[in-house]
């Protein structure tokens, strides 16, 4: 049984919200350096809702990408928790960290991160093939979200033979293969031109509609933050509902 005691000396910050897929709490991030204690993120809270977008702006180095690699787990926090589905992911060893992130969450960078000798389609299955999924299977569901993002003709192109817009479509269909939660995507049009950007930027917004996968997006791009649900900005450690 609940201790109504116990619950009584929650703050309203640590209750995590029922849709909740990602969230954290009193997030802080320093490092050391000498005598120094450089300090990046103070002391962080948010609640990424299922299917909503968000964008997280600020200027350089304010530690965007800092909080965009702890909310993914590719970095862990000096002190806080992230939830992802309401479980610590800063807490987790490597292992079941790997996991879940495979699991939960899709990555997409400004330089599309993808494999060189591979084609658009193996690096599309490869979070499938990682999380152990069949072959057959792994390929027959990477070539239906290629021909998803406008690429079932260029499923056997390596990303050399590919335009920049086309290697960010692959980078992203390759971040949903797994069917995440939420996906987490660091300056997706920072490297394209302007109709490219602008195609990225609304296939993003169909996908999430068609797939209610929650989207956490750092950009500098403000037209891409705008079209977020909410936009957050990251400043003196802190984060902020930007007003408009
Ligand atoms: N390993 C590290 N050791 C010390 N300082 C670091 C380290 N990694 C990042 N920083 C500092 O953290 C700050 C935040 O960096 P971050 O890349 O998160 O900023 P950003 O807001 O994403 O910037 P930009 O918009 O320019 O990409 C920077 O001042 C950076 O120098």
């Amino acid at each position: 049984m609940s201790n109504p005691d116990a619950a009584a000396e929650l703050s309203a910050s640590d209750v995590i919200p029922e849709n909740s897929v990602l969230a954290c709490r009193n997030l802080r991030k320093f490092y050391i350096q000498g005598s120094e204690t450089l300090t990046i993120l103070h002391d962080v809270n948010l609640d990424i809702g299922s299917g909503e977008r968000i964008s997280i702006v600020g200027p350089s180095g304010a530690g965007k990408t800092t909080l965009l690699h702890m909310l993914g787990g590719l970095d862990v926090p000096s002190q806080g928790q992230v939830l992802v589905r309401g479980r610590d992911i800063a807490a987790m060893n490597d292992r079941d960290r790997s996991r879940l992130r495979n699991r939960e969450l899709g990555f997409v960078y400004q330089f599309h991160h993808l494999l060189n000798e591979f084609s658009a389609l193996e690096n599309t299955a490869m979070p499938l093939l990682i999380a152990g999924e069949k072959k057959l299977k792994a390929f027959e569901r990477a070539a239906a979200l290629l021909d998803r993002v406008g690429l079932g003709h260029r499923l056997k192109h390596r990303p050399a033979q590919l335009s920049g817009g086309e290697r960010q479509r692959v980078a992203i269909a390759r971040a949903l293969v797994n069917e995440p939660a939420c996906v987490l995507l660091d300056e997706p049009t920072g490297n394209l031109d302007g109709d490219n950007a602008e195609a990225v930027q609304a296939l993003l917004l169909e996908l999430n509609k068609e797939l209610a996968i929650s989207l956490v997006i750092v950009t500098h791009d403000l037209s891409l933050a705008g079209r977020m649900d909410r936009v957050l900005n990251l400043h003196d450690g802190n984060l902020h509902e930007a007003t408009a």
